[in-house]
């Protein structure tokens, strides 16, 4: 994973001359991008060691938050420079309110969760606070503020994916597809087209838009942590508030 890194980006740039935008943002993310793409929840996934109503807990959560990325994405849609990235951010807001909304409805059915339950969850603390991120970055925000937040969610996704796809599925269809869904050839050039528009646009920010970028790709790695671990531990966690 990346060492954490304090300074601008022209400084990181100094010390890693091949060094890409998005590179830049992992390491002054971390030691919270790491955490997230190797939470423990992840890699249950993969191992098949998922607790049920850890996985139901997370599903019903994570059903309110892609509900949210979907508006993000309208936002983005809106946004983005030229049709090249309009298409791109659009195709997969058609995957995400299609197959992975179809994948949501089947394991809900196979958890036995009902769906007065999953239409009517009302979003816990950290959902809310990454709903607020995602929606006014995009919404309030610039393009490169909203790209950041969405990078970063899916970069997370596509890490752990990639990783947990090189065991043997899980038996739970609802645990094999979620990690097909983030390993997939099209997420990979999905998310590799992500990366390489924020290191297009990112290097010609003003610096004080860099760090504005940076602090958003931080943030949403903190609230991927937390995240993972109110799924797994069933637990609430405190968000600080000037997070
Ligand atoms: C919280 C969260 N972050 C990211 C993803 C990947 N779309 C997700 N489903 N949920």
């Amino acid at each position: 994973m990346s060492k954490q890194f304090d300074g601008s980006f022209r400084e990181y740039l100094a010390a890693e001359p091949e060094a890409r935008f998005t590179d830049w943002l992992a390491a002054r993310a971390e030691p919270h991008w790491s955490m997230a793409c190797t939470h423990p929840f992840t890699t249950a996934i993969g191992d098949g060691t998922m607790p049920r109503e850890a996985y139901a807990r997370y599903l019903i959560e994570d059903y309110t938050f892609i509900t949210d990325l979907a508006s993000t994405l309208g936002y983005l849609v809106a946004k983005a420079p030229g049709m090249p990235s309009k298409s791109r951010l659009s195709g997969f807001l058609a995957l995400l309110t299609s197959e992975e909304n179809d994948y949501f409805l089947r394991s809900f059915d196979a958890l036995g969760i009902a769906p007065e339950t999953y239409q009517a969850a009302a979003q816990g603390p950290v959902t809310r606070r990454f709903s607020d991120l995602l929606l006014s970055s995009a919404g309030n925000g610039s393009y490169e503020d909203g790209l950041a937040c969405l990078l970063c969610a899916e970069w997370c996704y596509l890490t752990w994916g990639l990783r947990e796809a090189q065991k043997p599925r899980p038996d739970a269809f609802y645990l094999a597809e979620w990690i097909d869904l983030h390993a997939v050839a099209g997420f990979q050039t999905f998310v590799g087209w992500l990366r390489e528009e924020m290191d297009r646009l990112g290097p010609d920010l003003p610096p004080e838009r860099q760090e504005k970028v940076a602090a958003l790709f931080r943030k949403m790695s903190v609230l991927e942590v937390a995240f993972f671990e109110e799924a797994w531990t069933g637990q609430t966690i405190a968000i600080p508030d000037g997070l």
